[in-house]
């Protein structure tokens, strides 16, 4: 039986009692070789299960890159299906990190993939791209607010080259950014204690520059491996700093595959989190 209850409640909830982190689940290829393991699908396969062992009853949320898997074909996708299964048994958020946008006939497929609970891909969350147009996104708002799941929408993306896309201004004299982020809140009006409905605003940007108060979560990549520290997220995020999701994939995960390695480094990403956010 699948919980409705609201994508952001539930995230509230384990923000609050895990602590504020998403650990990205990236088996690249130099990982794999790092711990010992061949790249190839068996490789996957136990990568993917020591971190969901290691981190899915600890962390609130965990984060599957899916062209990792993807990069495998089908026996891939079949490896990804199969942790995120076990990473929501152990009690963790899964949020699949497949950045899908299209016209709203496609973004319906792409919805029904993710976020339809009959779907062996069932995920809590999504990422999205808005940039066929927030309106291309509805079928997937609509099965997100059906399925109680959630949606991040890419906004201010982590790496340098977002910036010409996404701080551009249009005739309003709001930039794209700013654009998707009200689209965002309207969104999440009267939600309590939090919409489900989050933007992707990378800890690397120097500041934000734009209203990050959409009443929803805000993913923080870049974290770790990207350069940014928890010490800039007061800068970045300001007075939202607690709906913050920082999300941290390489810097943890180079700990592997010692089970016990990979949940104190999480640990001292928690610990430093709240150390700037309390
Ligand atoms: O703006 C973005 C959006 C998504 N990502 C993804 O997050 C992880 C970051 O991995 P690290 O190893 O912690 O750098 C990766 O899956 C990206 O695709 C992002 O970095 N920036």
């Amino acid at each position: 039986m699948t919980d409705t209850t609201p994508f952001g409640t539930r995230l509230r909830t384990a923000l609050d009692t895990r602590g504020q982190l998403c650990v990205g689940i990236d088996p690249h290829g130099s990982l794999l070789t790092a711990w010992g393991l061949n790249d190839d699908l068996a490789g996957l396969e136990t990568f993917s299960r020591t971190v969901v062992e290691a981190l899915a009853d600890r962390v609130a949320v965990l984060k599957p890159q899916a062209a990792f898997f993807e990069r495998f074909g089908s026996r891939g996708i079949a490896v990804l299906e199969r942790s995120v299964a076990e990473a929501r048994e152990a009690g963790a958020l899964v949020l699949m990190d497949a950045k899908r946008g299209d016209i709203g006939s496609t973004m319906a497929a792409y919805a029904e993939t993710f976020l339809a609970p009959d779907s062996p891909l069932f995920s809590d969350a999504l990422t999205v791209s808005p940039y066929l147009g927030f309106g291309s996104l509805q079928p997937a708002v609509d099965l997100a607010h059906a399925n109680g799941c959630g949606l991040f929408a890419l906004a201010l993306t982590s790496n340098p080259e977002g910036h010409e896309v996404q701080r551009a201004v249009g005739a309003d004299g709001q930039s794209v950014a700013q654009a998707v982020l009200r689209r965002l809140a309207a969104e999440n009006a009267g939600a309590e204690p939090l919409g489900s409905f989050g933007a992707v605003v990378g800890a690397t940007l120097a500041d934000a520059g734009v209203d990050l108060a959409i009443n929803g979560p805000l993913l923080a990549p870049g974290v770790g491996a990207q350069g940014a520290t928890a010490a800039d997220l007061p800068r970045v995020f300001g007075d939202q700093v607690r709906n913050v999701v920082p999300s941290v994939s390489r810097d943890v995960l180079k700990h592997g595959p010692s089970v016990q390695a990979l949940r104190q480094a999480a640990q001292v990403f928690v610990d430093d989190v709240r150390a700037v956010t309390n």
